[in-house]
């Protein structure tokens, strides 16, 4: 038997609640994802601060940072959210998402944008320009793909890329692989700090939900492994 995050006995699996941040952006993708991952037991649409209390894991999506940060201001999610990431509950950060929760981000609208923070990442928005909007690109993930023959496709929409990793406590899953445009096979594009994973590109327009199996298993494992802690401590 395995005891769940709120401590309620489960026969079989745990049971996990998973938010995707709905403020803008592709956060249905993300939803429909979830919803056909077995230890998935409900996603929800997040726009208000009282629904953090209610999830085990976010995911925050790709669209606008900018505008993203400014409907999260004006709703009050954005001290919210970053209590949901400081409580150490699994946040995964996608595209505009992973610039929201990276401490520092380039190319910013002037005057600064707000981020969540939470990644020792600095990130340059709008790497590839309006030359490369968009592509698509195979790449290896540590953790999801275990050979050539099972890459990942990544889409990179307006993405951004990680241009600094501030903390020896980050791991680098992926980097681009191939030049693109001025942008350096060796850019890093997907990274993981304890409990939060940021990735620069779009696997909610894939058919490849790997990573959001991955993250699921991360949650499952987190709080399988909270629980036995708390369950010793008693
Ligand atoms: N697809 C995306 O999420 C694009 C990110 C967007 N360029 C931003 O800076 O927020």
């Amino acid at each position: 038997m395995i005891r769940t995050y709120n401590g309620d006995f489960q026969q079989s699996q745990a049971q996990l609640k998973f938010g995707v941040l709905a403020l803008q952006g592709a956060f249905q993708e993300h939803i429909h994802m979830l919803q056909n991952i077995p230890q998935v037991s409900s996603a929800i649409p997040i726009r208000k601060a009282e629904q953090l209390k209610t999830i085990d894991a976010l995911i925050i999506p790709g669209g606008e940072s900018t505008t993203m940060a400014l409907v999260a201001e004006r709703s009050g999610l954005m001290e919210p959210l970053r209590e949901f990431v400081r409580s150490r509950r699994p946040t995964w950060g996608t595209c505009a998402g992973m610039i929201m929760l990276a401490n520092e981000a380039n190319k910013t609208k002037k005057g600064g944008q707000g981020l969540i923070g939470g990644l020792d990442i600095t990130v340059n928005r709008n790497q590839f320009g309006s030359q490369i909007d968009s592509f698509e690109s195979l790449l290896h993930i540590n953790h999801i793909t275990t050979s050539s023959d099972d890459l990942f496709p990544a889409i990179f929409i307006r993405a951004p890329i990680i241009s600094s990793i501030n903390s020896s406590n980050i791991e680098v899953l992926a980097r681009l692989e191939h030049d693109v445009g001025e942008t350096d096979a060796s850019a890093i594009v997907a990274v993981k700090q304890g409990n939060l994973l940021g990735t620069a590109f779009h696997p909610e327009l894939t058919n490849d939900d790997r990573i959001h199996r991955y993250f699921v298993q991360l949650t499952q494992d987190y709080y399988n492994t909270e629980n036995e802690r708390k369950i010793n401590n008693l």
